[in-house]
């Protein structure tokens, strides 16, 4: 279940009605996907080959399909990241940096962990903490990042309206707060 941390104060928030009810005023999507769907041999597993991210993709089907029409969302992939992403160091950096899109970010974590530490005019940075069958979608134009936590493993369903929507613009935030 996901859990707030904000950062300003330390205060946290857990339970998903809470969770929920914070990232509501945020404008931030939270939704839960059934874990179950997902075939055993493909849960906690970070090193998928094409077919196996199909497979996963395949057992989201109908909860892509519903974000997709509600939202607009033309087209989908599966990221997935470890230590044994050859790539990790320079992409974790990318990811790290304080940025913006131009369309809205959407995430469903099929397996592992991750961070999405986000802006609020009213409160300042605010970490939400992502485990497998949490959804989140950080609004456009709004300043986040994105980090992994201490296991450093995480598969991700990610939603676009358009490609270019998702290029990132750095921003140098005097206000951003260190964990
Ligand atoms: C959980 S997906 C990895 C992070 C990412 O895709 C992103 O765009 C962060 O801003
Ligand atoms: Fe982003
Ligand atoms: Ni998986």
């Amino acid at each position: 279940m996901a859990e707030i941390r904000i950062r300003n104060t330390g205060e946290r928030i857990s339970g998903f009605e809470n969770v929920k009810a914070f990232l509501d005023k945020q404008n931030v999507l939270h939704e839960r996907w059934d874990m179950s769907k997902l075939p055993e041999h493909l849960r906690e597993k970070f090193v998928l080959t094409d077919e196996e991210k199909a497979e996963v993709l395949a057992s989201f089907d109908e909860e892509i399909k519903d974000l997709a029409a509600r939202r607009g969302y033309q087209i989908w992939d599966l990221i997935s990241l470890s230590d044994q992403t050859p790539n990790i160091e320079e992409l974790l950096k990318k990811f790290e940096q304080v940025h913006t899109h131009t369309e809205d970010e959407i995430r469903a974590i099929t397996a592992g962990k991750g961070i999405f530490i986000i802006k609020s005019d009213e409160i300042g940075y605010f970490d939400v903490e992502l485990e497998a069958g949490d959804v989140i979608s950080v609004p456009e134009n709004t300043n986040h990042f994105f980090t992994l936590m201490d296991n450093r493993q995480i598969v991700a369903v990610r939603l676009f309206i358009e490609k270019d929507g998702w290029i990132a613009y750095n921003v140098d935030d005097p206000e951003y707060v260190k964990a």
